[in-house]
C-alpha cells in the first residue's frame, strides 16, 4: 500500500522536501495484458522542493544523459497533472533523482516516473492536491501512461489486477504473491519503446485465442496466489508476445528456451527484458552469461511508493538520501 508521512514546513524558513521511492513493476505476465502487475524491489527515488521558478533536474543513474532536464522531464509533467487537476498553479521544483530501472526495459520506468511526480506534487501541493487519493493517482497516472498495469503495482506494491468498467474510473484488486514464488529478471541491453510495441498488436484475435487467452490467466491468478504449480500453464499468452517478437527476437528466444527447461519465463510489459517466476531458488548458472541480458534475483515489492517528507535541519532528515549506494556511470543507458 502506497504510505505517506508528512511533516509541516518549518516556520523558521527550513527547506521542505518530499522524497518518493517507486518501485519497478512487470506488467500482463504473460496472458494479463493491460490487466496484471507486479511490483519488483528495484527502486527509483526522487527527491523535490518547491523553489523560485524555472524548475531543475538533476539526474543520476540510469537516463543520466539522455532524459530532459526541464520541464519536459516526465517527473515535472506527472507533478503538472495534479496541480491542473487541484486547480493550483504548478509551482517550480528542484528534482534530484536516483534512477535504478532501465528506460524503455519493459520493467515499468514511465510508471514509476509518473507515480513518483504525482506524488511528489501531492505532498508539495495546496489542500485540493493533498486531498487526492492513492485512488486519485491510479486514475490520472493511468490516463497518462494509457495502460493502469504498470501504475497500479508501482501505486499499492505487491500483485495488482487492474481493469476499468465501462464509463468508470480504473479499479484495481491487490492480491497477495504466494511466498514460494521467485523472481529473476533478465534485463535486457537493447531498448523498446511501449508506444511502438503496441502499435505492433493486431486490431482483431480469434475467438479462440480469445478464449484460451481468458482462461490462461483465470490460471494465472490461482498460480500466483495459490498453486504456483500451475505457473507454466498460467503464463501462456496469446495476445502480445508473439506479435512483438520480431521486435525483441533474442528476448522471443529466451523466453521459448526458458519455457522449455520448465521454467514459467515472460516477455516483462512491453519487452525486451523477461521474466522468469519459479518456486524455489532458478539455478541461474545455465543462464549466467546469456548474451544481451544481465539476470537478478528481485524480491516481490510489497509496499508500493512511499513517500517521506522533511525540513532540512531535520535531524531526521529525509529518509532516501540521493547520494544512496549506486554506480551513476554503470547504468546510464537510455
Ligand atoms: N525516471 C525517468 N525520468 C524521466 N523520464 C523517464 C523516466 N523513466 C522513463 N522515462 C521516459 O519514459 C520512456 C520509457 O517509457 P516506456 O513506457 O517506453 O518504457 P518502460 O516504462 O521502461 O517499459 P514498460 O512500459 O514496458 O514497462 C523513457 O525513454 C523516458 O522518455
Ligand atoms: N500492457 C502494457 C505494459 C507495458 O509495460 C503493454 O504490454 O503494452
Amino acid at each position: 500500500m502506497a504510505s505517506v508521512s508528512t511533516s509541516q514546513p518549518d516556520a523558521r524558513g527550513g527547506e521542505y522536501r518530499v522524497t518518493v521511492r517507486v518501485p519497478a513493476t512487470s506488467a500482463n505476465l504473460g496472458p494479463g495484458y493491460d490487466c496484471f502487475g507486479l511490483a519488483m524491489a528495484r527502486y527509483d527515488e526522487v527527491t523535490a522542493h518547491i523553489i523560485e521558478g524555472p524548475s531543475q533536474v538533476r539526474v543520476r543513474g540510469v537516463g543520466a544523459r539522455t532524459v530532459p532536464l526541464d520541464d519536459r522531464h516526465l517527473v515535472l509533467r506527472a507533478a503538472a497533472r495534479v496541480f491542473a487537476r487541484s486547480g493550483e498553479s504548478a509551482p517550480a521544483l528542484a528534482l534530484e533523482c536516483v534512477n535504478r530501472i532501465p528506460h524503455g526495459g519493459g520493467q515499468g520506468s514511465s510508471a514509476a516516473a509518473t507515480v513518483a511526480g504525482m506524488m511528489l506534487a501531492r505532498a508539495l501541493g495546496g489542500p485540493a492536491a493533498q486531498a487526492l487519493t492513492d485512488d486519485d493517482i491510479l486514475a490520472l497516472a493511468t490516463e497518462m501512461e494509457g495502460h493502469p498495469d504498470n501504475v497500479a503495482p508501482a501505486i499499492f506494491g505487491g500483485l495488482t489486477v487492474s481493469w476499468t468498467p465501462v464509463e468508470r474510473a480504473v479499479k484495481t484488486i491487490r492480491a497477495q504473491v504466494h511466498p514460494t514464488i521467485e523472481l529473476v529478471v533478465f534485463s535486457a541491453q537493447t531498448h523498446s519503446s511501449t508506444k511502438a510495441a503496441r502499435n505492433m498488436l493486431p486490431m482483431n484475435i480469434s475467438h479462440r485465442d480469445a478464449a484460451a487467452n481468458s482462461a490462461a490467466t483465470a490460471v494465472l491468478l490461482h498460480a500466483l496466489t495459490v498453486d504456483p504449480s500451475y505457473l507454466m500453464d498460467g503464463t501462456v499468452d496469446l495476445l502480445h508476445q508473439s506479435y512483438r517478437s520480431s521486435a525483441m527476437p533474442a528476448s522471443a528466444n529466451l523466453v521459448a528456451r526458458l519455457r522449455s527447461a520448465g521454467v514459467a519465463a515472460v516477455i516483462s510489459g512491453a519487452g525486451p527484458s523477461v521474466l522468469a517466476l519459479s518456486t524455489g531458488a532458478l539455478d541461474l548458472a545455465p543462464w549466467d552469461g546469456v548474451q544481451g541480458f544481465t539476470s537478478d534475483r528481485l524480491g516481490v515489492d510489497a509496499a508500493g511508493a512511499i513517500v517521506k517528507a522533511a525540513t532540512t535541519g531535520d535531524e531526521a532528515g529525509p529518509a532516501y538520501s540521493a547520494s544512496s549506494a549506486i554506480d551513476p556511470g554503470k547504468n546510464d543507458t537510455p
